[in-house]
C-alpha cells in the first residue's frame, strides 16, 4: 500500500476500527476515508453503492459489524444474522464492482465448530456443528469468508479474511448486558469497589442515574454489591484475549504484506482465512481474578450458572499468522491495566 493510497475503514469508531485508523495514521497513511453509521448505513445497498461509486477506495478494512457478547448474540439472533450479512454483502460486492485492490474482512473464531480440535486450525472450518449461542453471527461470518473466497476464485479479487479471537481495548463496549466478558467484569468490579468505599455519587455517575435507588436496582440485576460480584456461567470456559491495538497492527501487517495467493496453499483455495490471536487462553474465573486484582476489589466472586457458558474452549492455532511473520505484543495483565486506566479517565 502506498502511503497516499485511498483506504476506507468501515467501522472506524468501533473497538477495532478505531485501532486500525490509529495504526494507519501512525504509519503515515494520509488518505483515509470513513463515515459514521449515521452518515452511511452499510445495510443500505443503494447508499453503499453510491459511496463506492463516488469514493473509489483502493483498499478496504471491513471492521463494521453488529457485535456483542454471549447474551446479546443469543438474544438478538435475527439482528446479528441480518445486519452482518447485509453489511458484508454490500461492502464486499461493491468492493468487487469498484475494483478495490485488496479488502480485509473481519470474521471471528466463533466460526469454528464447538468441538473443534484445540488449538483450532483454519482448516477446521465447516467440520462440525457450531456453538448455539452465537450460531446466527457465526453463520454470517462464515458467509463472509466464503464470499471473499468465491470472489477471489471467480473474479480474481484479492480479498482476505481474518478470524480474530476475543478482543478488548480502548473504545470497548462496557454495557452490563450486551458487552463481552472483559469490559463487563472491569465495570462490575469497579462499581463494586466504589460501593465498598461508600462512593454513592460515583456509582450513580457511572450508571448515569440521578437516584441511588435506581442504581441499586441495576446493581441488583447484575449481581454487584460492595461485597461480591457475579460472574456469568461456571467460570470454567476458557478464552483467549487480544489487545485491540495488536489486532489492528496484525490487520495492517496482513494488508501490507499478504496476498490471497500467499495464504492459498497449492490446490487448497478453501484455506484462505487467517486466525489472529495470542495462542494462549485462561479460564473466565482466572480472568475475573486478574481483573479483581487490577481494579482493587477485595470482595467475593460468585457464579450465576443460569447464564450460558458458551463454548468451553476456543483457542486459536496461530501458526499460520506466526509463519507470516506477525506476533502479538501486549500481555493480558498489561492490557487490562491500560483499559482500566482508560475507563477511569473517561469517568
Ligand atoms: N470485539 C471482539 O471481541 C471481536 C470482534 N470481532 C469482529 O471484529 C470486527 C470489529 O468489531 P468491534 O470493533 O469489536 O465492534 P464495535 O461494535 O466496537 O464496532 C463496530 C462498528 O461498526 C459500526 N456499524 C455497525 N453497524 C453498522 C451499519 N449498519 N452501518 C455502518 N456502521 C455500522 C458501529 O457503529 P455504531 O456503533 O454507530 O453502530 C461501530 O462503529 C467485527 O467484524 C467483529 O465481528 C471478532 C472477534 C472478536
Ligand atoms: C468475541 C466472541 O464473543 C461472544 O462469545 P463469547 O466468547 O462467549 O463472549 P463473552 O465475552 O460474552 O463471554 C465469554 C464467557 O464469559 C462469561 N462471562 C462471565 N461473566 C460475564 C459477563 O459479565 N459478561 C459477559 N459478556 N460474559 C461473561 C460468559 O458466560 C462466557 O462463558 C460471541 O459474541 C461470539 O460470537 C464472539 O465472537
Amino acid at each position: 500500500m502506498n502511503k497516499d493510497a485511498k483506504i476506507y475503514i468501515a467501522g472506524h469508531r468501533g473497538l477495532v476500527g478505531s485501532a486500525i485508523k490509529g495504526d494507519l495514521e501512525k504509519k503515515g497513511y494520509t488518505n483515509l476515508i470513513y463515515k459514521t453509521h449515521k452518515e452511511l448505513d452499510l445495510t443500505n445497498t443503494a447508499a453503499v453503492t453510491a459511496f463506492f461509486e463516488k469514493e473509489q477506495p483502493e483498499y478496504v478494512f471491513l471492521a463494521a459489524a453488529k457485535v456483542g457478547g454471549i447474551v446479546a448474540n443469543n438474544t438478538y439472533r435475527a439482528d446479528f444474522i441480518y445486519t452482518n450479512l447485509m453489511i458484508q454483502n454490500n461492502v464486499i460486492h461493491q468492493s468487487y464492482l469498484s475494483g478495490v485492490k485488496k479488502l480485509l474482512f473481519l470474521g471471528s473464531t466463533c466460526i469454528y465448530p464447538k468441538q473443534a480440535p484445540q488449538p483450532m486450525p483454519e482448516d477446521s472450518l465447516l467440520t462440525g456443528p457450531l456453538e448455539y449461542t452465537n450460531e446466527p453471527y457465526a453463520i454470517a461470518k462464515i458467509a463472509g469468508i466464503k464470499m471473499c473466497e468465491s470472489y477471489n476464485i471467480q473474479y480474481g479479487t484479492n480479498f482476505l479474511s481474518v478470524m480474530p479471537t476475543n478482543l478488548y481495548g480502548y473504545n470497548d463496549n462496557f454495557d452490563l448486558e450486551k458487552s463481552h466478558v472483559l469490559p463487563a467484569l472491569i465495570r462490575k468490579m469497579h462499581l463494586a469497589k466504589l460501593l465498598s468505599e461508600g462512593k454513592k455519587e460515583a456509582v450513580m455517575r457511572d450508571l448515569g442515574v440521578s437516584a441511588f435507588a435506581k442504581a441499586e436496582e441495576t446493581l441488583k440485576k447484575y449481581g454487584v454489591s460492595g461485597t461480591s460480584v457475579e460472574i456469568w456461567g461456571t467460570g470454567a470456559p476458557r478464552r483467549e484475549f487480544l489487545w485491540s491495538q495488536d489486532m489492528a497492527n496484525a490487520c495492517v501487517f496482513i494488508m501490507e504484506n499478504t496476498n490471497f495467493a500467499d495464504v492459498t496453499p497449492e490446490g487448497d483455495v478453501r484455506n484462505t482465512h487467517i486466525n489472529i490471536g495470542t495462542g494462549e487462553d485462561i479460564s473466565i474465573k482466572e480472568l475475573a481474578q486478574i481483573i479483581q486484582k487490577i481494579v482493587g476489589f477485595t470482595g467475593q466472586l460468585t457464579f450465576n450458572t443460569s447464564k450460558p457458558d458458551g463454548t468451553l474452549r476456543k483457542l486459536t492455532d496461530v501458526s499460520k499468522l506466526h509463519g507470516l511473520g506477525w506476533k502479538h505484543k501486549v500481555p493480558l495483565e498489561e492490557g487490562v491495566a491500560r483499559l482500566y486506566a482508560w475507563y477511569l479517565e473517561k469517568q
